[in-house]
């Protein structure tokens, strides 16, 4: 079995009869929502909130029970992927373009847990380009602004060119800052331009990260 899917299942046994259960985006929480799955199929009793369109027709397929966002006020956990882990547990999402659901969802959670592979993990965050969600109106703006924070941008397109759009409507641009020293400040400035949705650098947001490899999963939980 490979580190993704020993991470990813294991992380299914966090969740807990009667739970509100989010469910992340990517190849790596696949394997947990398929577990998911299988304990529901034997008994267990849960409502889940998907983070992508992509999820929620993973969800579809294997019956698991759906729930709104505007019949609940908070998750109980959130089990969600990520492109990079930090030692403090800070992460860079976004690499499926389905960072500002799973920032949303994240944030309404008692617990998020993330599951991946052990080369996800690095000693300081930024050589994976950090997502960020754009108003597509201010896309030139946005990336005029980066350019003068240090960082380039380049918008997220297909192999014809053609724009990358979430499930919000909404353009990425792949922003590369080198190494990023203040992952939280960086967080912050972005999201003071106009334009400028959300960004896929999640600061003190995790609880525990089951990080897998072949040998199997370390359990790394926040200082
Ligand atoms: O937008 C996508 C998400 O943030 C994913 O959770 C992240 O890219 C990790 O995906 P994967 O487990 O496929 O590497």
């Amino acid at each position: 079995m490979n580190g993704k899917q020993l991470a990813g299942e294991q992380a299914a046994q966090y969740v807990e009869n009667g739970m509100i259960v989010g469910l992340g985006t990517g190849s790596t929480v696949y394997y947990s929502i398929v577990a998911l799955g299988r304990r529901i199929r034997e008994g267990l009793q849960i409502q889940c909130i998907p983070t992508s369109k992509q999820t929620e027709h993973l969800a579809n397929e294997l019956s698991i029970p759906l729930i709104s966002l505007k019949d609940v006020e908070k998750l109980d956990i959130t089990i969600d992927g990520a492109d990079e882990i930090d030692p403090n547990l800070n992460l860079i999402k976004g690499g499926g373009g389905a960072l500002f659901r799973e920032k949303l969802i994240a944030s309404l959670s008692d617990r998020l847990v993330i599951v991946a592979d052990q080369v996800k993990t690095v000693e300081r965050l930024g050589a994976f380009c950090v997502p960020v969600e754009v108003v597509p109106f201010a896309t030139d703006v946005v990336a005029r602004t980066i350019s003068t924070m240090d960082g380039s941008a380049t918008l997220r397109c297909d192999q014809e060119d053609v724009p990358f759009v979430t499930d919000n409507g909404n353009y990425i641009l792949d922003c590369n800052f080198g190494h990023i020293e203040q992952p939280l400040q960086l967080d912050r400035e972005l999201k003071q331009h106009i334009g400028v949705v959300e960004t896929g650098l999640f600061v003190d947001m995790v609880g525990v990260a089951l990080v897998g490899s072949p040998d199997g999963v370390s359990v790394l939980e926040r200082k």
